[in-house]
């Protein structure tokens, strides 16, 4: 499907296009290892085997005696051998003495002497008749799992748990899926870290927001740099976006600096203006456009390129709601199939208003569920929040509009609620067909709500 081209002079994508030309141009982040530290939500691209076996050797699950045979018993020192009638202090997790038989626990024990007044251990206290049974308190070496059996196997979403089952396995890394490393260059010299505003200044909303979005995308949240709208601080912060040196410590193994970016995200600068400087920017460093402008609203300017070096550079528009409906449409495919993971699909939901035509471009609206309706927000101008701050999903309106009712194309926030359902044949509203107006139903809607 063709779509007229958007506001300004370059043919856009449609938003159907650019979603799917944003995740073919990806191809998957070959697996690779990483530390346990950091493999946390990681999908494991192959098992994990035991190391040795687990555990690795006979311990007391108690703090008291290795003891040999029945009591009373001689005191030897802790680690030797122990012949029959023989024990040694041990603490829970020390290692069983060759001879041992079992543990005796410190509460079942006393210190007593023989009848020719040399020290011996006998059974007292909280002792039960038959106490320490053969193997009584002995963890036995491999009881969770001998060496070379498969503890967690290949596709596996690593949890908390299973990071620590590879750490007493004995395994210092795992080998998982890649995951694309995303890297943030935001612009604008109006732009003010903290406090309030004065006229022409405009506070930050990417900086808290952008990591978080791009983590629930699937992608890993790098570092942030920051430039004002010189085309020199453009230009070498695109080339120099890897980390600073003072982070590199070359002595861990696991290298706490972060690699090579797979993305770099921009803010602002995609517009034709003076100061505009991201097509200028990739073109210098040999790289091309993949996306340039899309036919929708807000969020048309978004662009998306490939540098020489392979990093893919999206580039939001400056306007904050403009900036995450582009990067939900670019971001979020090119983020999933650098990550191994499908193109997130686009459900339906009944649409509780009428929108009129607007002929070339879709619109991405966010939405309330009202009784079960989508109502398109109320402040979504594209440097707004609010809308989106309390929407339920966003509707992806065709060019020529919705009727009441009718099912719109719809997708989930990646911080919300997914979709309901489509409810079942009788109850599921009608498509109407397009481009024909139609009054809208007076039925029994209590629109009340809409008003809170
Ligand atoms: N003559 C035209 N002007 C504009 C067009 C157009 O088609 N023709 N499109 C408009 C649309 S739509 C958008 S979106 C913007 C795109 O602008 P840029 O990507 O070049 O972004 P900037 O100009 O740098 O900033 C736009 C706007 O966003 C604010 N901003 C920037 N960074 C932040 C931030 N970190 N937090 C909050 N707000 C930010 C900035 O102050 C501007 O108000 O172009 C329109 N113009
Ligand atoms: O398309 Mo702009 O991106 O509306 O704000």
């Amino acid at each position: 499907m063709t779509e007229a081209p958007a506001e300004g002079h370059h043919a856009a994508h449609t938003w159907q296009e650019a979603r799917q030309r944003a995740f073919d141009c990806a191809a998957p982040i070959p697996p690779g290892p990483v530390p346990l530290r950091s493999a946390l939500g990681r999908t494991l691209a192959a098992d994990a085997l035991a190391v040795q076996d687990m555990p690795h050797y006979a311990s007391s699950a108690m703090d008291g005696w290795a003891v040999n045979g029945s009591g009373p018993w001689i005191l030897s020192e802790p680690g030797q051998r122990l012949a029959p009638h023989q024990a040694s202090p041990i603490v829970t997790g020390g290692l069983i003495p060759p001879g041992a038989k079992a543990v005796l626990r410190s509460e079942s024990g006393v210190m007593t002497t023989d009848d020719d007044g040399l020290p011996v251990l006998a059974l007292g206290g909280t002792a039960k008749p038959g106490e320490p049974r053969n193997g009584q308190h002995i963890r036995k070496a491999a009881e969770e799992a001998a060496a070379g059996e498969v503890l967690l196997t290949a596709g596996t979403v690593l949890n908390p748990a299973h990071i620590a089952l590879a750490a007493l396995a004995g395994l210092d890394q795992v080998e998982v899926l890649g995951k694309p490393l995303v890297r943030f260059l935001l612009t604008g010299s109006e732009v003010v870290e903290q406090g309030v505003p004065l006229p022409g200044q405009v506070r930050d909303t990417f900086g808290p927001q952008l990591g978080a979005v791009v983590e629930l995308l699937g992608g890993i949240a790098g570092e942030q740099l920051r430039v004002g709208d010189n085309y020199e601080e453009w230009i070498s912060a695109l080339q120099d976006i890897e980390p600073p040196l003072d982070h590199l410590t070359a002595d861990d193994p696991y290298q706490e600096t972060e690699p090579p970016a797979d993305v770099v995200i921009t803010t602002g600068g995609t517009g034709r203006s003076g100061t505009d400087h991201f097509r200028r920017a990739v073109a210098d460093l040999g790289g091309r456009l993949l996306i340039d402008g899309i036919a929708m609203r807000p969020g048309h300017p978004a662009v998306l390129a490939e540098l020489p070096d392979g990093r893919f550079v999206l580039g939001l528009p400056g306007n904050p709601l403009a900036a995450m409906m582009a990067l939900l449409t670019v971001g979020a495919p090119l983020l999933a199939a650098l990550g191994h993971r499908q193109l997130g699909g686009v459900g339906e939901v009944p649409c509780g208003a009428m929108i009129d035509a607007d002929p070339g471009r879709t619109r991405l609206m966010p939405f309330k569920l009202v009784y079960g309706l989508a109502s398109p927000a109320q402040h979504t101008g594209p440097g707004m929040m609010r809308g989106l701050a309390g929407a339920d999903g966003i509707m992806v309106v065709p060019p020529h509009g919705v009727q009441l009712g009718e099912l719109v194309p719809a997708f989930a926030l990646p911080w919300g609620k997914p979709l309901p359902a489509p409810k079942s044949a009788e109850d599921k509203p009608r498509k109407a067909p397009a481009r024909q107006a139609k009054k809208a139903p007076s039925g029994p809607v209590d629109w009340s709500a809409l008003d809170a």
